[in-house]
């Protein structure tokens, strides 16, 4: 395998022959039961403080579009919830489909959304680094929140209408003056699970926190997701219509609801 992608030859089922953690105990994501999960009086409610000042750049990465944030200190931290003190914020990015029918990466009893948000944090309280911290079991925390379709996102159009500018892999572009906070749904209840990066080199590193109500999106923002490009400049264009690894078994483990 080449690199790691989402096609065919180098796509989830290959993962493993690169690297062995995919089929590990505690990977991500997972189709969440919704009446296996475990009501936990001792889960707090969620606080995310996001300081608009520390977006910096938007970004695509060859496998999705990310927005990058200043964690070179504790300007904007998540904390409450599952979580011990606060866990800084890193980076957005999406996960999605071919069509509007699949997308996400986690499922609710068998369903799947259109996409994905993953909002990344790492627990600067503890380690050193993000990719220090990506190698410890409490070292990460990703908040996902579903995008079901239905109307067009006027929060989402911020970054959809910038896609245009960063088609190809490695191109960035200064994207600034935004919090996270405005693509969260009203409601910040949750699932919450022990797991991994759904993407290689699949650290089992991540608290997960699912939020439970979605926000929406519209067939036309999906769309321009999938315009993006997975190669680099001067190769032959590959359009990223699809960048989500399907549900990994439980392995026992609990889900827990706040
Ligand atoms: C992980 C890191 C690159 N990957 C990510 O930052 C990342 C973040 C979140 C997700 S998701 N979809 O689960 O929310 C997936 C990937 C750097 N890095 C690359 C190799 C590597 C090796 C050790 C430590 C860090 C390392
Ligand atoms: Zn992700």
């Amino acid at each position: 395998m080449l690199h790691w992608g989402y096609e065919e030859d180098n796509g989830p089922t290959h993962w493993k022959e690169i690297f062995p953690i995919a089929d590990g105990d505690r990977q991500s994501p997972i189709d969440i039961h919704t009446e296996e999960t475990k009501y936990d009086p001792s889960l707090l409610p969620l606080s995310p403080r996001y300081d608009p000042s520390s977006a910096k750049v938007i970004l695509n990465n060859g496998h999705s579009t990310s927005v990058e944030f200043d964690d070179t200190e504790n300007k904007s931290v998540l904390s409450g919830g599952p979580l011990t003190g606060n866990y800084r914020l890193r980076q957005i990015h999406f996960h999605w489909g071919s069509n509007d029918n699949i997308g996400s990466e986690h499922a609710v009893d068998g369903a799947k959304f259109p996409a994905e948000l993953h909002v990344v944090h790492w627990n600067a309280d503890k380690y050193p680094s993000f990719v220090e911290a990506a190698q410890q079991p409490d070292g990460l925390a990703v908040m996902a929140v579903f995008l079901k379709l239905g109307e067009c996102n006027s929060q989402l159009k911020k970054i959809t209408d910038k896609l245009d500018t960063i088609k190809v892999k490695g191109n960035q572009h200064r994207f600034t003056n935004f919090d996270p906070s405005c693509l969260l749904p009203r409601s910040l209840d949750y699932w919450t699970y022990l797991g991994s990066l759904t993407v290689p080199p699949l650290l089992e590193s991540v608290i997960w926190i699912i939020l439970r109500e979605p926000i929406s999106v519209c067939s036309e923002q999906l769309a321009k997701f999938r315009n993006l490009l997975c190669t680099g400049e001067g190769e032959h264009a590959y359009c990223m219509l699809k960048n989500f690894r399907p549900p990994q078994p439980l392995r026992g483990r609990e889900v827990r609801r706040n």
